[in-house]
């Protein structure tokens, strides 16, 4: 089982960010990678569904595809991504931002009613992050914020979806949690993407300094 982080390596950093639609994954990406840059490190924004063939697959499909056979392609994208795109990047010092991993895989699966143990079985192997955030925020509140923006995906068509996505983000967080993984629960309800940005930067910083030296 692979239980190594990118800091174990040494090299570069991997953070992922998850949390129920519309919550603001995308938005507060953009402002962590705009920080960081400006703090001088090499950053690397990435997503799934990857860029790559399994991921445009699995976005071309997700409209007519259900369940277990999204569920593994899905996984099968997430594998391939950390291979070609994440693991390189990371080996070259980059500090490597993903928008949904794993946390997306053990959630969006179960509106199709995929079971969170399958769920978890396909992707417990794959590449662990340095940090994982969880995006929490009231249903009602982000309810509204899909409605405004307008709903990116089928599973957002689900009546009630926002409720139901936060008791399985919830789910997610402690089997996460309880696989020893770094997890950051951030409530971004009322907090502006810029504060969220600056409070997750400054986790990755802490990550970043060199551990003080036992004094004897
Ligand atoms: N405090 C906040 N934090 C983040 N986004 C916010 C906030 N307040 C309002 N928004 C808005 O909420 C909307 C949803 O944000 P965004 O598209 O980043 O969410 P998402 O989690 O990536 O959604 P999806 O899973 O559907 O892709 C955007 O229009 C964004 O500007
Ligand atoms: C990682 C992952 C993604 N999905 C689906 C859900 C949406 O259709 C898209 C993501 O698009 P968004 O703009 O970020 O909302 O991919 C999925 O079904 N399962 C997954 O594991």
């Amino acid at each position: 089982m692979n239980l190594r982080t990118s800091s174990d390596r040494g090299r570069g950093l991997f953070v992922s960010v998850d949390g129920p639609g519309g919550a603001g994954k995308t938005t507060i990406v953009r402002h962590l990678a705009q920080l960081l840059l400006t703090e001088g490190h090499q950053v690397h924004v990435t997503a799934e569904p990857s860029s790559g063939p399994i991921g445009k697959l699995a976005c071309d499909l997700t409209p007519t595809v259900t369940g277990h056979a999204l569920a593994c392609l899905y996984a099968a994208d997430r594998y391939h991504h950390v291979e070609t795109e994440i693991k390189p990047l990371l080996k070259n010092g980059h500090l490597v931002i993903s928008d949904r991993y794993v946390a997306s895989g053990l959630v969006v699966q179960r509106f199709d009613g995929v079971d969170p143990v399958f769920l978890w079985q396909l992707n417990e192997e794959a590449e662990r992050p340095d940090l994982v955030v969880i995006l929490e925020a009231d249903p009602d509140v982000i309810a509204e914020r899909l409605e405004a923006r307008g709903p990116h995906n089928r599973f957002q068509h689900t009546p009630g979806s926002s409720h139901t996505e936060a008791v399985f983000y919830r789910q997610a967080t402690e089997t996460l949690e309880e696989a020893g993984f770094a997890v950051l629960a951030l409530d971004c309800s009322s907090r502006p993407p810029e504060q969220s940005a600056a409070i997750i930067a400054g986790e990755l910083t802490a990550l970043l300094a060199p551990s003080e030296a036992v004094s004897g």
